[in-house]
C-alpha cells in the first residue's frame, strides 16, 4: 500500500463519527482527481469544485456531508480542520438517474451536465461500449449544476463489505473545455473508487457528530435521538425542490413531517395540499391531481382546479402512493418529468406545474415494483430524496415526551392555561407496552386516559395527573393486539429489558430466562391451575412426582426478585406464592 493511501486509511481509523470520515474520503479523492487534473490535457482549463457523500442504506437517506475544494485547499494536508457540514444552503446532486444507475450497476457514472448524458464507467475508465443515456437528466437538474458552475460530475457508488450499495460519492467538477466522458474521471476512476471503497464501512457505520438539540415546533414538538441525527439532513431536503418520498408505518407521522418540510422551504408562502390516496377511488384520482372542467366526466357538475393547481407556488403531498392507478402513475410521472399537466375535459393547453411534491407511502415501493403494481420509472422518479420515519417502538427514548406533549395539548383544548402531567408509574407504563399503531395510537390512549382521568378528578380540574391506574385502563381497552405472536412479545420484552437497563444507567443484573420461565408459569397456573400449567411447558413428570408445588414456589421466587429489581409490585400471580404458604415441602 503506498504511503499515502496508508495515511488514509490511518485517519479512517481515528474518526470517531461520519463527518470526520467524510471529511477525510472527499479530501482524498478531490485531491487525487486534482493531481490527474493538473497533469492532463485540461490542467489550467478545468478545476474540481465539491464532493458530496450521500449516505442511503436501504434506500433511505441516513447522512449527508458536503466538502468544498475550496476548504480543502485552505487547510494542510495533515490535520482534521473544520468538518464538512451539509449546510443548509447545499445544493444535492438532482438526479434520481445518478442514483439508480449506480445502485443498479454498481459502478461509478459520468455525467456531462452541458451534453445532459450519464454513462458508466468501466474498469478504471470510460468504457466506450457503454450506453450514455440522455433521458438521465431533467431541466431541473441541469439548470441547479449548471447554476453552480459544475459542467461535469462523477458518482462513485458507496459498497460495504457484502456487496451491497449503501450510498453514492459525487465529485463535481467545471470544465467547459471537455466534451461529453472526456474530463479527468477517465484516467482517475479506477483511484477514486478505491478510496470510495475503503472508506464505505466508516461512512456508513460511524455515528454522525453529536448535535445540540434541533429546535421543536407545532410540526415536530417532540425530536429524540434518532430523529436528532436526521433533522440536518431533512432540514436541507426541505430547502431543494426535488421530489421527499417519505416512508415509515402508519401513524408514524409522515403526513406532519410533510408538512414541516413545506414550511421550511422556500414554498411555504404557498398552500400545502394533502391528497390521501386511500381516500380517493381510481377512476377520480388523475381527476383529483389535475382538476377537471364542467362536464368532464359523469358528475362534473362545476369547475375543480385540483390538488396541483390549489397547490401553485407551495407543496403537493400525495400519501398513500402504491394506491395510485397504473393510469395516474403515468399521468404524475410526466407531472414530474415535464412540469406540466392537462386539466381534465380541457381540449388543448398544458398547464405549468409550480408545486413541489412530496410522496408519503407506508407499503414497500421496491416490492411492488417487482409485483408490477408500481411503474419502476416513476418509482426512480420519486425517490431522489428518500427518509425513513422510525417505528414509534424504535425511538422509545420519545414515548414519555410524546406522551407529556399529548397530555399537555389535550389539557390545554379544555383548560387553555391549566396544568397537566404524568405520573411516573403511567409513563413507566406507556414504556412498557408495545406501538404498533404508533403516534395515532399513542395519542387515542392518552386522549382515553385523560377522560378517565378527568371522569375521576370530577371533571373541572385545572391541574390534572394521568395516573397509572388511568393508562393501564386506557390500554385495556385496546385489548392485546390478536396478531400478536410468541415472537413479537419476546422481541417486546427484549426491548423493555434494554430500556430499563438503559435508564438506570447501570447494569439489569437479572437472569431474564429464568424469571421469564416463573412468569409463564405463574399465568398459566393463574389461567389453568396449577397441574395443567405444569403439563403445559412439558414437566408433567413433576406433578406425577408431587414436586410441582415447591417447583412453582422458587419459579414464582424468580418472578418476586425480578419485581423487586425493578421496584414493581408485581403481577397477581404473586399472589399464588403468598397462597402456596407454609407448603414448602
Ligand atoms: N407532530 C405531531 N404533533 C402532534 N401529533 C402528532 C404529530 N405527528 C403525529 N401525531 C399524531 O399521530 C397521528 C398520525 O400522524 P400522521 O397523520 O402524520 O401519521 P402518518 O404516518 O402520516 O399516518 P398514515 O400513514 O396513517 O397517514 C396524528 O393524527 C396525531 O395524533
Amino acid at each position: 500500500m503506498s504511503e499515502e493511501l496508508s495515511s488514509f486509511f490511518a485517519a479512517l481509523h481515528t474518526a470517531k463519527h461520519f463527518e470526520e470520515a467524510a471529511s477525510e474520503v472527499l479530501r482524498a479523492m478531490l485531491l487525487s482527481a486534482e493531481r490527474t487534473l493538473e497533469t492532463g490535457r485540461f490542467a489550467r482549463r478545468g478545476r474540481l469544485l465539491r464532493g458530496v457523500v450521500h449516505v442511503r442504506p436501504d434506500d433511505a437517506y441516513r447522512r449527508l456531508a458536503v466538502l468544498e475544494m475550496e476548504a480543502v485547499r485552505g487547510r494542510p494536508r495533515s490535520g482534521m480542520g473544520p468538518p464538512p457540514v451539509a449546510g443548509q444552503d447545499v445544493a444535492l446532486l438532482a438526479s434520481a438517474s445518478a442514483w439508480r444507475a449506480v445502485a443498479e450497476q454498481g459502478k461509478a457514472v459520468a455525467i456531462d451536465v452541458n451534453l445532459k448524458t450519464l454513462q458508466p464507467l468501466e474498469g478504471g475508465g470510460v468504457g466506450n461500449a457503454s450506453r450514455p443515456s440522455s433521458a438521465a437528466f431533467n431541466p431541473e437538474s441541469q439548470r441547479k449544476l449548471l447554476g453552480r458552475q459544475a459542467t461535469h460530475v462523477c458518482v462513485f457508488p458507496l459498497r460495504v463489505p457484502g456487496g451491497r450499495i449503501d450510498g453514492m460519492i459525487a465529485l463535481e467538477a467545471d470544465c467547459m473545455a471537455a466534451l461529453g466522458q472526456e474530463f479527468v474521471w477517465k484516467e482517475a476512476g479506477g483511484q477514486l473508487q478505491l478510496l470510495a471503497d475503503m472508506a464505505a464501512a466508516w461512512l456508513t457505520g460511524l455515528p454522525p457528530r453529536p448535535v445540540t438539540a434541533p429546535q421543536t415546533d407545532d410540526f415536530l414538538p417532540v425530536i429524540g435521538a434518532s430523529m436528532a441525527s436526521l433533522v440536518p439532513v431533512l432540514r436541507i431536503f426541505a430547502q431543494q425542490e426535488e421530489t421527499i418520498l417519505v416512508s415509515g408505518p402508519t401513524g408514524a407521522g409522515k403526513s406532519r413531517l410533510a408538512r414541516w418540510c413545506h414550511e421550511r422551504s422556500g414554498r411555504r408562502q404557498g398552500r400545502f395540499e394533502s391528497l390521501d390516496l386511500t381516500t380517493v377511488p381510481e377512476d377520480l384520482q388523475m381527476a383529483e391531481l389535475f382538476g377537471w372542467r364542467r362536464g368532464a366526466f359523469t358528475g362534473a357538475v362545476k369547475d375543480n382546479p385540483g390538488s396541483i393547481a390549489r397547490a401553485e407556488g407551495g407543496t403537493v403531498f400525495i400519501d398513500e402512493i402504491d394506491k395510485l392507478s397504473l393510469k395516474a402513475q403515468a399521468g404524475l410521472l410526466h407531472v414530474l418529468e415535464e412540469r406540466t399537466y392537462r386539466v381534465l375535459g380541457e381540449g388543448s393547453g398544458d398547464q405549468r406545474a409550480n408545486v413541489r411534491f412530496i410522496i408519503g407511502t407506508n407499503a414497500n415501493l421496491r416490492e411492488a415494483v417487482r409485483r408490477g403494481a408500481f411503474r419502476e420509472d416513476l418509482y426512480y422518479r420519486i425517490n431522489v430524496l428518500p427518509i425513513r420515519v422510525p417505528p414509534l417502538n424504535d425511538r422509545q427514548d420519545e414515548i414519555p415526551l410524546w406522551a407529556r406533549y399529548m397530555v399537555g395539548r389535550r389539557h390545554q383544548e379544555t383548560f387553555p392555561g391549566g396544568e397537566a402531567r404524568l405520573e411516573e408509574g403511567a409513563e413507566r407504563l406507556l414504556l412498557a407496552s408495545a406501538w404498533p399503531g404508533n403516534l395515532r395510537q399513542l395519542d387515542n390512549i392518552i386522549r382515553r386516559a385523560y377522560t378517565l382521568a378527568m371522569v375521576d378528578q370530577g371533571g373541572a380540574a385545572r391541574e390534572l395527573e394521568l395516573r397509572e391506574k388511568h393508562v393501564r385502563q386506557a390500554l385495556a381497552y385496546e385489548g392485546t393486539p390478536e396478531e400478536s405472536t410468541l415472537v413479537d412479545a419476546l422481541c417486546h420484552a427484549a426491548r423493555v429489558f434494554v430500556q430499563e437497563a438503559r435508564r438506570r444507567q447501570s447494569p439489569l443484573d437479572i437472569d431474564l430466562a429464568e424469571s421469564f420461565r416463573g412468569f409463564v408459569l405463574g399465568m398459566a397456573a393463574k389461567q389453568v391451575g396449577k397441574e395443567e400449567a405444569f403439563r403445559l411447558v412439558g414437566r408433567e413428570a413433576l406433578v406425577k412426582s408431587r414436586n410441582h408445588q415447591k417447583t412453582l414456589r422458587r419459579e414464582l421466587e424468580k418472578v418476586e426478585a425480578l419485581c423487586r429489581e425493578v421496584a414493581h409490585p408485581g403481577p397477581e400471580f404473586l399472589e399464588l406464592l403468598s397462597a402456596e404458604g407454609g407448603d414448602s415441602n
